[in-house]
């Protein structure tokens, strides 16, 4: 068993920002998503001095995607971190928030007009542009507005990342950007036309190789290519890009397969890799980006289940089934994604057996967790699942008319509800009784 952040163990219960497990289950119910809100901030400190953002005006832009509430939105504000927004919503909620819109960039490889309006109405800092249809529609809405909007492009460098074939993003086969390989004469003739256009500023190129990513060569190998790709643009078109956002993508721990790095050999090897190229070169060093969503969420959200049902089958398995399942953790169906979980209101126990931890969606793929050696476990105990802050939440379903658990934020030993519950009525909320 790994804990992480202020997780321990007291009187054989889990405990997470100083307070007890049974507890939070008492007042908040469950499933319910617990975020370790100091581990958070912790990770985003790391973030911010190993990537010298004081010093050097980099940018930490915290990927929305992995985990977007109000609550986080005003911690990453204070944190002093950028964001990474993905679509309207994302938007809107960061928008809600007060937190500042000159410091988030928009993506998306199909961003709608009203999309593309609204982020230009709200002032944000950069569009993260995938494909030329998108430069012109902004173009015009920027105009409207009597704006230069700041844009990004976003290149696929061709660098193979070892990870998940379904969150891979840096290969040339890929519905994201630009492709970047070879003379990258797809991205230069895009940056030639958008620099044609009175209401585009061309800012940055973008990259990201994909997530769950181990490796730190793999970022070195794309800053070459994104560096390589600025100094054509400057050789041939004489325009100097001065930032460069080089993506997230870090990878985590969920099990004892995964031998992640820490955070600070990813922004090392990215910070040198930059000044080297820049000084092999005689080029000015770029503004840098990165962002992370998953290290900076993954390891400090914990869901946690109350047992139900327990089914025996001799010889073959034991199913214990919890009171969430795929609808609130997507990622072992879609992904085979690997978890570990405690028993945690008695996390030491004499006997221990295998067991099978089964969600209650009525889908036979609704398998939390494979084969794994707990205390025997009864009905009514609670069951821990780590590491589940990233692409958790933010990925959760109403399949067969499951409310959302709540998610709240522990720290010193308080709990902050930041995202309630849902009820039934919410679940059918936008539906009309024809
Ligand atoms: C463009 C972009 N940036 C950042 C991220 C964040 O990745 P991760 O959560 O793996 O750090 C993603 C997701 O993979 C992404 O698509
Ligand atoms: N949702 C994915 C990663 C997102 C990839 C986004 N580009 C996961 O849970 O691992």
């Amino acid at each position: 068993m790994k804990l992480f952040g202020t997780s321990k163990v007291e009187n054989n219960v889990l405990c997470i920002g100083n307070i007890d497990v049974i507890t939070l289950a008492k007042e908040f119910k469950t499933p319910l998503y617990i975020m370790d809100e100091e581990h958070i901030r912790n990770i985003c400190r790391r973030y911010y001095d190993s990537f010298k953002c004081e010093q050097l005006k980099n940018r930490v832009a915290y990927a929305g995607k992995a985990f977007l509430t109000l609550a986080m939105c005003k911690l990453l504000a204070q944190e002093g971190l950028y964001l990474d927004v993905v679509s309207g919503g994302e938007l809107y909620t960061a928008f809600s928030s007060g937190f500042p819109m000159e410091k988030v960039y928009f993506h998306g490889n199909n961003k709608t007009m009203e999309e593309v309006d609204l982020g230009v109405k709200l002032g944000v800092g950069a569009f993260v542009v995938d494909n030329f249809y998108e430069i012109e529609n902004l173009n015009s809405i920027a105009k409207v507005y009597g704006k230069k909007q700041k844009i990004y492009l976003r290149v696929t460098p061709g660098v193979e990342a070892h990870t998940h074939e379904y969150i891979k993003t840096g290969q040339i086969d890929s519905k994201f950007g630009f492709t970047g390989i070879g003379e990258a004469e797809a991205v230069l003739n895009v940056a030639k036309k958008t620099l044609e256009l009175d209401h585009i500023e061309l800012s940055g190129l973008h990259c990201h190789i994909g997530s769950q990513i181990f490796e730190t060569e793999p970022y070195r190998d794309a800053a070459r290519i994104m560096l390589n790709i600025i100094k054509k643009i400057k050789v041939e078109l004489d325009y100097e890009i001065k930032e460069l956002d080089l993506g997230g993508g870090f990878g985590i721990y969920y099990n004892e397969e995964d031998e992640p790095r820490k955070i600070e050999a990813y922004t090392k090897i990215i910070l040198d890799s930059v000044e080297e190229f820049c000084k092999e070169n005689k080029m000015a060093v770029p503004i840098l980006t990165i962002e992370p969503g998953r290290s900076i969420v993954g390891n400090a959200g914990t869901t946690l289940y109350t047992v139900g049902s327990i089914k025996d089958i001799p010889e073959v398995r034991k199913y214990v089934a919890v009171d969430g399942g795929m609808g609130d953790n997507i990622r072992p169906a879609l992904y085979n994604a690997k978890y570990e979980c405690v028993l945690a209101n008695r996390v030491e126990g004499k006997k221990n057996e295998v067991v099978t931890i089964a969600g209650k969606c009525c889908e036979s793929g609704d398998i939390l967790i494979e084969n794994v050696k707990l205390p025997l476990i009864e009905s009514g105990d609670l069951l821990a699942v780590q590491s589940t802050g990233a692409y958790g939440y933010s990925m959760s379903n109403n399949y067969n008319k499951i409310p959302r658990p709540a998610v709240v934020f522990v720290k010193d030993g308080k709990a902050k509800l930041v995202c309630k519950r849902e009820s039934y009525e919410d679940v059918i909320k936008n539906e009309i009784n024809l």
